[in-house]
């Protein structure tokens, strides 16, 4: 394998009593989409905002493209190609779709926002947003109110603000959470294309999409990883099988 674009060495993080995150180590290499399942309250978010920056690890280190960023902060990370949805939506309700495109198109240039009229007739960051918005088949909603998307078309707007930033890693918190069968399955198969341009790290709970696109799955369980490997890998581990899996995944 190629170096780790991303690389978590030993991180652990407690809240009082609680080990949220118990020496967890992974890796996340070019062209790959690496999934992150577990039962509820395993840990999954908890690690993604450590990754992401708004969340301080007690130990361990991220290394992010040869760097150490434990330290940086959630602006820096996200600056130096590390990209990020939601689980809950960062999106400004009362703005267009095409408003939040550009403000994320906007963040990627680093430039002080104070008069948002201006920012919308900059040509350059109209083009990048309707490229994103285009991507992710948005394009024809982008006069409208964010407010009136469906809730499946937010998490695709996410994902187009996520794009506008020219990540080189993607951090993915469960973007397929509400989009419904046939949502999920267009969301599929556009991070299945997606991961040439940069490796998502995907937390899902949506078990086909799971197992349709990771070239790696890591299963966590009370803030630890139980096992690392492919699909078929994690389906006939017993260890997983018990602890979450169930008799829901034909081995
Ligand atoms: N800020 C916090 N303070 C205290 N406990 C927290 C905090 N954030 C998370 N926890 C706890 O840490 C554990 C891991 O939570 P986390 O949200 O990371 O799990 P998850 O695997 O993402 O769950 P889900 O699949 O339901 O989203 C849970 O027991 C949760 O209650």
């Amino acid at each position: 394998m190629t170096d780790a674009l991303l690389q978590i060495k030993g991180l652990n993080k407690a809240f009082g009593a609680l080990v949220a995150t118990d020496d967890v180590s992974l890796t996340l290499e070019p062209g790959e989409i690496h999934a992150l399942i577990g039962p509820n309250g395993a840990g999954k978010s908890t690690l993604i905002k450590q990754i992401a920056g708004g969340l301080k690890p007690d130990a361990g280190e991220i290394r992010f493209n040869g760097q150490d960023i434990t330290a940086l902060s959630t602006v820096a990370r996200a600056r130096a190609g590390l990209g990020r949805t939601f689980q809950i939506s960062s999106l400004a309700m009362e703005y267009t779709v095409l408003q939040n495109a550009v403000l994320g198109a906007l963040g990627h240039r680093g430039t002080v926002w104070r008069f948002f009229a201006p920012v919308m007739k900059n040509a350059d960051l109209r083009a990048a947003a309707l490229t994103a918005l285009e991507r992710v088949g948005l394009a024809d909603q982008a006069g409208k109110r964010t407010a009136d998307l469906s809730h499946g078309q937010r998490r695709l707007l996410e994902v187009a603000v996520a794009l506008t930033l020219h990540p080189k890693v993607f951090l993915m918190d469960e973007p397929m959470a509400g989009l419904g069968a046939s949502g999920s399955k267009r969301l599929t198969g556009f991070l299945d294309g997606l991961r040439r341009e940069a490796p998502i790290l995907l937390v899902e709970h949506d078990m086909d999409a799971v197992f349709a696109l990771a070239d790696r799955i890591s299963v966590l369980v009370y803030g630890k990883i139980i096992a690392t490997g492919t699909a078929q890998e994690i389906r006939a581990h017993p260890e997983v099988r018990e602890a979450y899996l169930g008799d829901e995944v034909p081995a």
